[in-house]
């Protein structure tokens, strides 16, 4: 048994997710238990910080280190505080923040400097909260930057709970698909244990994951703009609940190239944050409050809809949500609605909805540990199995 702590900062930049697990197993004996969870939500100035720098703003190169150490203070803060009361862990898996994320095959900036080619054959992510710090403010010994080494092998680098689900949640005989809906939305697909012929890797070859678009990231900006930043959320999807959705702009928004392309496939802030929002309230500006909010939920609602038909194998038997979007009732209801089918938070499978991510990466620490590669290269589209992360002792 390792008691390790997970911290996860998403892309809705609202705080640290952390949860104090116990872990015993490998991959498919891998058992966990929750001890501890809470979130800590980021220090005001701080969050303005992180969002500007997501946002584009430039910094001096000093500024930028001087942010990297602001973020590893907090998430060190988070990782001593929900040990309160608790045995202390031996380990550490930070996922950090992410502040910057290109999928392979994309470049920016083509010919900003001179004589060099933006084209390169690798992704690109990068997440700040630096993990030597975290180990040496903790006295803990702490794995981070978790996703360089698939995309050092040519992955997107995400998602990459993929497998943590597979060997966490797959039923004996159901076609299962969970969906985290945070700021952005991912997928994994999970066919029954039992379909596969019949060893454990052509099972876990079948398994799918891919990032779904955009989760909660326009839903948050529409409530922000409608509130003038009194809001930042949509409780319980309450709000959308009243207005009703204009079809012929959902599907105009689902031109966007990124819902057509092929798994494995990530995203982020970069490509559903303010500029598209912005791009979906010039479509709808004549629209009423809540009708413009069930409109920009729909969109999240038939991303996932759409990508479920287009790229399973087989539709799933049943649904299960995790991250903030599965507290968005409306949201639930028109997913169920549309696909049919019962969707209920990872919560009855026995794994908080909440929380599930951080308790990823507590699982990421601990294979890393124990030698066992976190990736599934056919979802994430790297060459081979990979040992994720950089461990810093101090
Ligand atoms: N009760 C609720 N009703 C509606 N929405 C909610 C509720 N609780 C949380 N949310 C939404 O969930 C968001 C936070 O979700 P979560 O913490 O899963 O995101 P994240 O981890 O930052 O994202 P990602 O998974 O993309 O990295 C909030 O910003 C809000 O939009
Ligand atoms: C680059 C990055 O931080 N991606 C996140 C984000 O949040 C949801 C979705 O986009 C997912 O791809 C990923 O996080 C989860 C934990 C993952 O890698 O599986």
């Amino acid at each position: 048994m390792t008691l390790v702590i997970g911290l996860m900062s998403g892309t809705s930049v609202d705080g640290i997710d952390a949860a104090l697990v116990e872990i015993t197993g490998k991959e498919f004996d891998l058992k966990i238990e929750l001890l501890q969870a809470k979130t800590y939500p980021y220090p005001n100035p701080l969050q303005t910080e992180i969002l500007a720098v997501c946002a584009g703003d430039r910094r001096s190169m000093a500024e930028f280190a001087a942010l990297d150490d602001a973020i590893a203070q907090v998430f060190a803060q988070a990782a001593i505080a929900i040990q309160t009361n608790q045995p202390q862990a031996e380990l550490i898996g930070s996922h950090g923040q992410t502040i910057y994320h290109r999928p392979p095959g994309t470049a920016i900036d083509p010919g900003r400097i001179p004589g060099i080619n933006p084209h390169v054959p690798l992704g690109y992510s990068l997440q700040l909260g630096r993990g030597a710090l975290i180990a040496q403010l903790t006295g803990i010994p702490t794995v981070s930057n978790f996703r360089a080494a698939d995309i050092a092998a040519g992955g997107q680098g995400a998602p990459l709970v993929t497998k943590v689900d597979a060997c966490l949640i797959s039923h004996e005989q159901k076609y299962r698909c969970i969906q985290n809906i945070g700021g952005i939305g991912n997928v994994t697909y999970l066919p029954p244990k039992n379909s596969a012929t019949i060893n454990q890797v052509n099972w876990l070859a079948q398994i799918q994951g891919w990032d779904t678009g955009p989760g909660n990231s326009l839903i948050n900006l529409a409530v922000e703009y409608l509130t003038e930043g009194e809001q930042t959320y949509d409780r319980n999807g309450a709000w959308a609940a009243q207005g009703t959705p204009r079809l012929d702009l959902v599907e105009t928004w689902l031109a966007h190239p990124f819902f057509h392309q092929k798994p494995p496939k990530s995203t982020g802030r970069e490509l559903f944050g303010l500029d598209y929002f912005q791009q979906c309230l010039a479509d709808a500006s004549t629209l009423a409050p809540a009708d413009l909010l069930a409109t920009i939920t729909e969109l999240t609602v038939m991303s996932i809809v759409r990508g479920y038909r287009r790229f399973l194998p087989v539709q799933p038997d049943e649904v299960f949500l995790c991250g903030g979007g599965s507290r968005n009732q409306y949201l639930r209801q028109r997913l169920a609605q549309e696909l049919k089918l019962p969707v209920f938070p990872t919560d009855d499978l026995g794994l908080n909805a909440d929380f599930k991510e951080a308790i990823a990466f507590a699982v990421f620490a601990y294979w890393r540990t124990i030698g066992i590669p976190g990736n599934l290269p056919h979802c994430t589209g790297a060459s081979q199995p990979m040992l994720l992360g950089e461990t810093y002792f101090i």
